[in-house]
């Protein structure tokens, strides 16, 4: 069955790309996809009200797996995860990885466990998408904006107001591969 908020009753067709496409009301668009949201927690959470945009328009488009990182109430001591702590964080984000279909990425406030999910996810061939706001006055490591050399990692400078609209435009490009 299709999960996607456009025909949630419908079965997907799958041809060149299982579980991505489904077609129906004349137009193919993305569906059931997984998608890994990636912030700053530890790093700092002066972002957050952005992650929560981006996490609520994502939501469109798929499952958001990492939900929790746009949460308000998270703050810079991150997840109390219990016994297993740290680990557990580790290896359920990992997993999360491995089975998500994009990778959306605000890298404007630099955070080690960001970076860290970058590498894992060039690592396993993921789709990846950058977001930075170079109206921050920051500048983005060369590590992640000179990984930025073909189709399946992006990076996006973008403005407050735009967020939405490139998520859409982004979106859009690979429902059209
Ligand atoms: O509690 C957590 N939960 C969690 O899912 N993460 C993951 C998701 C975020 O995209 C990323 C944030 O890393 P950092 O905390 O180093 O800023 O790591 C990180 C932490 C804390 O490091």
């Amino acid at each position: 069955m299709c999960a996607c908020p456009v025909a949630p009753d419908v079965s997907l067709i799958t041809r060149r790309k299982p579980h991505l496409y489904c077609y129906q009301r004349g137009r193919r668009h993305l569906s059931s996809m997984n998608i890994y949201f990636c912030g700053s927690i530890r790093g700092g959470r002066q972002d957050v009200d952005i992650y929560q945009r981006i996490v609520k328009k994502l939501q469109q488009y798929g499952t958001v797996l990492t939900e929790h990182v746009s949460s308000g109430s998270l703050s810079e001591k991150g997840e109390d995860a219990g016994l297993d702590g740290d680990k557990a964080i580790h290896d359920r984000d990992v997993e999360w990885l491995m089975k998500s279909d994009v990778i959306v990425a605000e890298v404007t406030q630099p955070s080690l466990g960001v970076g860290y999910e970058l590498g894992r996810a060039v690592a396993l061939n993921k789709r990846v998408l950058c977001l930075f706001r170079p109206s921050s006055g920051k500048v983005l490591s060369a590590m992640i904006r000179g990984a930025s050399t073909n189709l399946l990692f992006q990076v996006q400078d973008y403005t407050e107001d735009e967020v939405e609209s490139i998520l859409e435009k982004y979106f859009d490009s690979i429902a059209k591969k």
